[in-house]
């Protein structure tokens, strides 16, 4: 099994200074090697929350995730980050591309994280498979949003993870681009065996899938607004 997530809870604290509120409330969830599944629900069910606590970048308030066995909820942060870096590829809703390098590098730092050598043939290898080597000297500035999305899904790839977590990869783009960078997100996780999860509250984005499952299924916790599907532009500094 790749990912296994057992009776995790979470809550955030109220900046009111009420009570915490209850976010996540997951008895169970799985994914096998190489399997693909989607999470829909509505803006602010708790989608990216689970994700980041999958991540490891989230502590769960309780409860426990294992990806490849390895209980990842038990970790200390350092080794936290560092089995996020060699075993998770990440595709962030606003990209989180570091905007002062090109295509390439980007797509570099993804492997350097992981502790081994970067490949500039690799990397350029995996820029040629989502499609932009005639775009890799480009910063993400001088990237259409489609195109920085590609170089995301490369960069995440990168790392050569063993499940590859997506976060409203379709939100910012046209139907077209939305069809075609699900496509690529499921060939190249099919390709390499990687499993993946993507979590959206676009139900045609969700059609393409054969495993789909309402958040609100595996999660006690009903939330969230019905029918709304972007969250406010966030993300590191200096990234886009
Ligand atoms: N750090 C935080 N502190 C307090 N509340 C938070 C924090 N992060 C998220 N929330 C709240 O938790 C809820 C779930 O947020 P989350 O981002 O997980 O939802 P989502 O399903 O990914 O939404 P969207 O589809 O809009 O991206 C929201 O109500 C949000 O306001």
């Amino acid at each position: 099994m790749t990912l296994l997530v057992e009776e995790v809870t979470k809550s955030y604290p109220d900046p009111a200074g009420g009570p915490p509120t209850r976010i996540l409330d997951v008895p169970r969830y799985q994914l096998a090697k190489a399997e693909q599944a989607v999470l829909l629900g509505a803006s602010g069910g708790g989608k990216t929350t689970l994700l980041n606590v999958i991540a490891g970048l989230t502590t769960p308030d309780s409860g426990r995730v294992e990806i490849g066995g390895v209980n990842l909820t038990a970790l200390p942060e350092a080794s936290r980050d560092r089995f996020r870096a060699q075993r998770i590829g990440y595709v962030f809703q606003t990209f989180h591309l570091l905007s002062a390098f090109t295509a390439l590098e980007n797509v570099l730092l993804g492997m350097s994280f992981t502790g081994r050598t970067a490949d500039r043939h690799a990397a350029a290898a995996l820029l040629e498979r989502v499609g932009l080597s005639h775009r890799s000297g480009n910063r993400p500035s001088q990237l259409s949003v489609g195109e920085r999305q590609r170089v995301a899904v490369a960069r995440a790839l990168a790392s050569e993870p063993m499940l590859m977590l997506a976060d409203e990869p379709t939100a910012n783009v046209d139907v077209a681009h939305r069809d075609a960078v699900l496509d690529l997100i499921r060939e190249t996780c099919s390709e390499r065996g990687v499993a993946l999860l993507l979590v959206t509250h676009d139900r045609e984005a969700a059609a393409r899938f054969d495993r789909v499952e309402e958040l609100g299924t595996i999660n006690r916790v009903v939330s969230g607004a019905v029918g709304v599907g972007r969250k406010a532009e966030g993300g590191a500094p200096a990234a886009v």
